[in-house]
């Protein structure tokens, strides 16, 4: 568990962040959200103290991280910025090895680490000799994650991670990172711009404007209720319906009943399930278990 209490950190007369308190539960992920000079890589920077806060505290599993000493913190936290952030004239391997060599460790373990992780990360024992340029964005954005995990931190702090990546690189990255995310458990704050990035991945979304917090929620909370006219903003008025829909299952929705046809997995977002019948013309579909899925249902949530 992070907790940050009452940060704040100006420069000059402005206010970068100004006064921000944040949980952020262990093993989930946090998306801070906001438009452009909100303050969103400031106040990851102030977790892991590449910035020293002029007010307030960090606390990683009830420890002041200011007391905690530099090797500590960087064995703990992970950190992962946009472009990947390698070292141009290493390896891959050694670009990974980076923290582990820092904190001593023996060659072996090093190379074994890195093993483990290339692995973790699907991607191929080969790419450990590859330079960055030749990487592909999407192996590199994996190097930079895997560089990050080396020392098995129990926070990793992603400052746009997909930022420099094309669309459809950028949308499996996000998968990969939520499976890893599951497999792995570690606690993520992750920074983007892209609502649509922080309603896939994030178990909360803190939107932040001017260096303060307008509102933390789930992603359902955030979308159904927006705590302020930015905030209603940021998501998007139009297109609020269908976000909400993408991130509700057919589950939810379930109603008794039988029906021919393909059943749609429980967890099938309602988005995909109302295409489908807008596609097929069909008012109805079984789901898999039981039960059926009615399009009616379905626009009055789209509506609520
Ligand atoms: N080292 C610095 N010196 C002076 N001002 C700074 C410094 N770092 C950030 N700022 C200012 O603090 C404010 C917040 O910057 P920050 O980079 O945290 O915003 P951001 O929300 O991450 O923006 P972006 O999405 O554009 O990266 C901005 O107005 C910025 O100009």
């Amino acid at each position: 568990m992070i907790e940050l209490r009452q940060l704040s950190k100006s420069y000059g007369s402005e206010k970068a962040v100004d006064g921000v308190s944040l949980d952020v539960p262990r093993g989930t992920i946090t998306a801070i959200v906001g438009t452009s000079g909100s303050g969103k890589s400031t106040l990851l920077r102030l977790v892991n103290r590449l910035i020293v806060p002029d007010h307030g505290q960090v606390v990683i599993d009830g420890q002041d991280a200011a007391r905690l000493p530099q090797a500590d913190l960087r064995r703990r936290i992970g950190y992962v910025i946009q472009d990947n952030g390698l070292f141009p004239h290493w390896t891959a391997a050694r670009n990974i090895g980076t923290v582990p060599r820092l904190l001593g460790w023996d060659a072996p373990r090093i190379a074994s680490r890195v093993a483990e992780l290339l692995e973790l990360l699907q991607l191929q024992p080969q790419i450990a000799s590859r330079y960055p340029h030749e990487l592909s964005g999407g192996q590199a954005q994996r190097v930079g994650v895997a560089r990050a995990l080396a020392a098995d931190p129990d926070v990793l702090l992603m400052d746009e991670p997909f930022g420099a990546l094309d669309p459809v690189v950028r949308k499996r990255a996000r998968q990969d990172l939520r499976a890893l995310q599951q497999r792995i458990g570690t606690t993520i704050l992750l920074v983007t711009h892209d609502m649509d990035e922080a309603i896939g991945l994030g178990d909360q979304i803190a939107v932040m404007r001017n260096g303060r917090i307008e509102q933390c929620d789930t992603p359902a909370r955030i979308l159904a209720d927006p705590a302020t006219p930015f905030v209603r903003d940021l998501v998007g008025e139009g297109q609020r319906a269908f976000r909400y829909l993408s991130i509700q299952t057919v589950a939810s929705l379930r109603e008794s009943g039988q029906i021919a046809g393909t059943a749609l997995p429980p967890e099938t977002p309602l988005s995909t399930a109302l295409e489908q019948m807008l596609w097929t013309g069909c008012d109805m579909l079984p789901i898999a278990g039981g039960g059926v899925i009615r399009r009616d249902a379905i626009l009055k949530a789209a509506q609520g």
